[in-house]
Order: structure tokens, then sequence, then C-alpha cells
């Protein structure tokens, strides 16, 4: 129950210290990411002559001078297939039952409840799929490569049209605000979500979001390159290992997270960010375009590996795995007040614990380690001919490094001199002996 003692402004404090840089990284990095998400399909397609494309200034000008160039990004085919996609994520949530289990508690005293039933949504895409391709073969999915372009603006149109419903329903009366999304800019509080958990009653758009559009619709990318290659190759008999490393990588990475599904509620996107421009394009458009550059990449550069490098790596992937999946795993049950393994741990004058022993001992963000490395047996596969196959693991990099450092600011202001406590026996940001 939300405490008596708490008024709508007490539990809701002005913003005072910005993050991303503040309103012009909010704004660089709104027009940059759905910016980036064209500019990987324009730097690396067959379409455009390659991975990159031979640069030539003026042939660039002269086809953005061209009504052609605007006209093919939007695309009504493929605009109304994504909203089908949308609306049947949304409608398995309703139909298919699931458990409701309660999330951590939130600053106004409360816990929400959420339904788990992203794992049965995914069985049933991929139900769905598997008997389309029975009947009709791999022709139908690839309507996904050759709608690329406009797919990606679809996305990005949802995330625009989320992140102003968003943002103007945060204004309403009792809605519970982020603590960092409070600032009064509307630029700043459009992007990094002004609200914690926006939701329609008991249906919670950010962990939503999170788990099934964007990563359900990864992996049907995936298979929807796999099927492009066939077609090409003559056959799924004929499928390069390359291919089918980075789909069953992928594949296995959305799995884990759709049957973990209860660990996202202590991820600190679903416990102390807001929803908004951000994650709404994060989870919407970057993770199924962007993450399946590789399979794409793979379906007009097509790599034989052989044995011998499908084990290595296999073996990098299964490494970075294990590290991923336990770590979290510990702080999972942990938080939940498990400890199996007996794990040795601080307590903290707030009351929290902090372990300090197992994977979480050896640096403070282990599971970063793990994903890291995950990030890059992704890219191994595509081989060496392109950096472009890469941007997934530099980007992934920047992206966890900030992540750890603005956790560190929010551990220090919620645990103190505990947190400098804490970091002298865990001294390693992500990985131990080097960072
Ligand atoms: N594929 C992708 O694009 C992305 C993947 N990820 C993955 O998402 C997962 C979740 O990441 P994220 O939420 O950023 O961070 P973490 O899962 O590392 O969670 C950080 C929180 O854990 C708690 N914590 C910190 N230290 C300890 C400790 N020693 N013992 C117990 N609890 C501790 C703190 O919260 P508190 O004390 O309040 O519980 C802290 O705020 C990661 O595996 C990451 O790799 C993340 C971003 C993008
Ligand atoms: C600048 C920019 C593009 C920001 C958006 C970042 C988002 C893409 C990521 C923020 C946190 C994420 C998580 C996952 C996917 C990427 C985003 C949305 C995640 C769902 C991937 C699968 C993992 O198992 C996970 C569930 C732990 C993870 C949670 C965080």
């Amino acid at each position: 129950m939300a405490s008596p003692s708490k008024d709508a402004t007490d539990l809701n404090p002005r913003t005072t210290h910005y993050e991303f840089l503040g309103p012009p990284g909010a704004l660089a990095i709104t027009i940059g990411v759905p910016a980036m998400t064209y500019m990987l399909y324009y730097g690396c397609s067959e379409e455009t002559g390659g991975c990159p494309p031979p640069i030539d200034v003026d042939i660039i000008l002269n086809s953005l001078s061209t009504v052609d160039f605007w006209k093919g990004l939007w695309d009504t085919q493929a605009f109304l297939a994504y909203l089908a996609w949308y609306a049947f994520t949304v409608v398995a949530w309703f139909i298919l039952p699931g458990d409701w289990i309660v999330g951590t508690e939130i600053r106004n005293g409360q816990r929400k409840k959420y339904k788990i039933n992203a794992f049965s949504t995914m069985l049933l895409a991929l139900g769905l799929t598997a008997g389309t391709l029975y009947r009709e073969g791999p022709q139908p999915f690839t309507f996904i490569y050759e709608h690329w372009v406009g797919l990606v603006t679809a996305s990005i149109a949802m995330s625009v049209f989320q992140g102003l419903l968003v943002y103007a329903l945060s204004f309403r009366k009792g809605a519970l605000l982020a603590l960092g999304g409070n600032s009064g800019n509307p630029i700043y509080d459009f992007y990094i979500g002004r609200e914690l958990n926006p939701s329609i009653g008991s249906f919670d758009l950010k962990s939503f979001n999170e788990l099934r559009p964007g990563l359900i619709l990864w992996m049907l990318i995936d298979i929807g390159m796999v099927c492009e290659q066939a077609v090409r190759r003559g056959g799924f008999n004929k499928v390069t290992d390359s291919m089918w490393l980075v789909l069953a990588f992928q594949s296995w990475y959305v799995v884990d997270a759709l049957y973990n599904e209860p660990a996202i509620f202590t991820t600190m996107d679903i416990t102390t960010d807001g929803f908004g421009f951000m994650l709404a394009v994060g989870d919407l458009a970057w993770v199924p375009f962007v993450y399946s550059l590789q399979a794409r990449y793979l379906v007009f550069n097509q790599v034989e590996l052989g044995p011998i490098y499908t084990a290595i790596i296999i073996a990098v992937n299964l490494a970075g795995y294990y590290i991923f999946r336990v770590a979290n795993g510990e702080k999972n049950d942990f938080r939940n007040g498990r400890n199996p393994k007996n794990l040795q741990y601080m307590t903290t004058e707030r009351g929290t614990k902090l372990l300090t022993s197992g994977w979480w001992g050896r640096s403070r963000h282990p599971n970063y380690m793990g994903d890291l490395l995950m990030a890059f047996a992704w890219s191994l596969p595509t081989g060496f001919k392109t950096p472009i196959t890469y941007f997934y693991v530099i980007y992934f990099a920047v992206l966890l490094m900030h992540r750890e450092r603005r956790d560190d600011e929010a551990c220090l202001k919620k645990y103190g001199k505990d947190w400098t406590k804490y970091k002298k026996l865990v001294p390693w940001r992500i990985i131990p002996y080097v960072y």
C-alpha cells in the first residue's frame, strides 16, 4: 500500500541531474538511433552495393535527392505486416495463460504484478512459423528481407507513437514518475521516460515491450534470413554453417530471456528507469533490426566456416553464455531471498544485502562480461571481410560501460558508504583484472 505520509511531490521529486549529456545528448540519440538503424542497412546491403558500398559522394547525394529514395522508406504492406505482428503479441499476452508474479517493491511501497507468458507467446509464434514453413516452404519468409526498410520505418513509427503517448499520459494525476525522468525539459523527459511503469490496467507497457514484440521478432527475422538464403541456394540443406550458427546463438539468447522472464524484474530498466522513447525505440526497432545485422549480411556474403572454426566459435559462445546465465541466476536467486550456493554477502545499512563471492565477487557486473563474449561469438561467423558486422560488439561494449557507470552512480546514492566498502571488496567493474 502507498505510504499515507507521502504526497505527490514527495513521491515525484524534480530530476536535477541529467544523464546522456542532458537535452542535447537526448536529442542526438533520439535522432541518431533511428538514423543509425537505416544507415546500417544502406551502409551494408546488396541493394547499395556492399558492406560498405563503394563510397561516392555524388551518387549518395544524387540518390538522396530522388523522390524514389524517400518513397522507398514508406511501404504500406510492411507497415500493415508490422502492425499485425504487434497486435499478435498483444492478443497473445491477453489470451495465453500465465502465472502472475509480484515484482520488486517500488518507491510508493507497492509491488506490481506481471503476467508471465512471454515464452508461450514465442512458442505460439514459432508454431505458426513452423506450420507455414511446412506447408509453403521458405518463400513467404523472404518478405522480411525484401521489405526491410519498410519494416524499420514501421517499427520506428510505433516507437515514436508510444514515446509520445506515454509522455502525454505521464501528466495524469497519480502517475508515479521515474526519479530520473522528471526534469521538466520535454525533450529529455520524452527520451528518458517520464513515468516509471506506464500501464493500461494490468498491461505493463515497459516489460511487455522489452520481451515480446522486439525480441521475438529478432528471432523471426533471423529465421527469415535463413529462408532467404535457402531460396537462393536451393534448399535448407544448402544453408551455410555460419548462418545456422548465428540463428542458433541468437535464438538461444532470445529463448533464454523469455524462459527466464521473471529475471527481468530485477534489472535496472524495470526497477529504476522510466519508459520513454529510448526504451521504446531500443526494444522495437534497434533490437530486431540492428541485432540481426549478421544474419542479414550472411544472406549476400555466404561464409562457409568448416568444423574447426565452427567448434571454436561455439566454445566462445558457450563460455559467454555460462557466465551470463550463472551470474544473472545468482543475483536473481539472491534478490528473491534464496542463496542455494551459500555465497558470502555483506549487509548494508539500508538492510539490502550485496553478494561478495561467486561471480559477483569477481567483478561488479560479471553478467556484462558474459554478454559481451556472446556478442563477439555472434559476429565471428561473418568472418573478417568487413568491420561493420562487428558493430554490435562495439556498440554493446560502449552501452555496457555506460550502463555500468549509471548503475554505479545509482548504487552510490542507494547504499552510500556501504557501496564504497563493497567496491573495495570487488574492485573490478566488468572484466576481472582488466576493467
Ligand atoms: N542484449 C542487450 O542489448 C542488453 C543486455 N543487458 C543484460 O541485461 C542484464 C541485466 O542488466 P542490468 O539491469 O543493467 O544490470 P544488473 O543485472 O547487473 O543489475 C544491477 C543491479 O544489481 C544489484 N546489485 C549490484 N551488485 C550486487 C551484488 N553484489 N549483489 C546483489 N545485487 C547486486 C543492484 O540493484 P539492487 O541492489 O537495487 O538490487 C544493481 O543496481 C545483464 O545480463 C546485461 O548483460 C543489458 C542491456 C542491454
Ligand atoms: C541507445 C539505445 C539504442 C538504447 C536502448 C537500449 C536497449 C536496446 C537495451 C536496454 C536494455 C535492454 C535489455 C535487453 C535488450 C536490449 C535492451 C532493451 C534484454 C531484453 C536482452 C535479453 C536479455 O536476456 C535481458 C532480458 C537480460 C535483457 C534486458 C535488458
